[in-house]
């Protein structure tokens, strides 16, 4: 079993990747972004390390895609490679911080890719507004992500939904997550599990 959770920044996903591996003993697969030689680079100066960024982040998701394919365990998994390519790349290309030439390059490395990518059984959307975007990433206090900007975290809102609403590659799940607080509240997370299983029935 393969799931995935998807979301804009600070919508949630780390938080409920851990605590859906803790409930079902499953193997969490995270984000490279403690060790990430160029996030904080980026947010300081986007235009000039935007492609840098976008391969360093096309390659060890590719290395996550090859391990959940070899391992055959259950795994769930924190963002997908789909989101490097069809959110931010393609942001970064509309909002002119990323060339054509660049993205034009990215693209056909990504559809070379894309033929070993197999979509999860189920992808969680985590759906939040702006506002509550920015609350919480204000909470996780990631000093280089103090520079995000509303327009930036617009953008990529618009570009979730776009993608969402045309998402027909397996199971999709989409969570409002701005009345709820599955941290704090285990009835939230309880609503949480209840959503999954309904969709997963069969298949536990
Ligand atoms: N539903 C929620 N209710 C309250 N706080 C939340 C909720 N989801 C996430 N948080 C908090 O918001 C911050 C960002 O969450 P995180 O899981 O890191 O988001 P993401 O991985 O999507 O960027 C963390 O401090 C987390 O504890
Ligand atoms: N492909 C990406 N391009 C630019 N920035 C990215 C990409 N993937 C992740 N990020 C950033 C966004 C956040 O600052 C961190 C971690 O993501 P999060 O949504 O908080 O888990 O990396």
């Amino acid at each position: 079993m393969h799931i995935a959770v998807t979301g804009n920044i600070g919508a949630g996903k780390t938080t409920l990747t851990t605590m859906l591996a803790k409930h079902y003993g499953w193997d969490a697969q995270f984000e490279d972004v403690d060790h990430n030689p160029y996030l904080e680079d980026f947010y300081a100066d986007m235009s000039k390390w935007s492609f840098a960024l976008q391969i360093y982040f096309l390659g060890s998701r590719f290395r996550q895609v090859k391990e959940i394919r070899e391992s055959g365990k259950n795994i769930i998994q924190d963002r997908t490679i789909y989101e490097d390519a069809h959110i931010f790349a393609e942001n970064l290309n509309d909002m002119k911080l990323l060339s054509d030439r660049d993205f034009n390059n990215y693209v056909s490395v990504f559809g070379l890719m894309k033929s070993f990518v197999s979509a999860p059984d189920l992808l969680i959307y985590l759906k939040s507004d702006v506002p509550n975007l920015v609350k919480k990433i204000y909470k996780r206090g990631r000093e280089y992500e103090a520079s995000i900007s509303i327009e930036y975290l617009s953008k990529l809102n618009q570009k979730y939904e776009k993608w969402i609403s045309g998402y027909t590659e397996g199971k999709l799940l989409v969570i409002e997550v701005d009345d709820l607080d599955f941290v704090e509240k285990p009835e939230d997370f309880g609503f949480i599990l209840e959503k999954i299983e309904a969709e997963l029935n069969g298949l536990f």
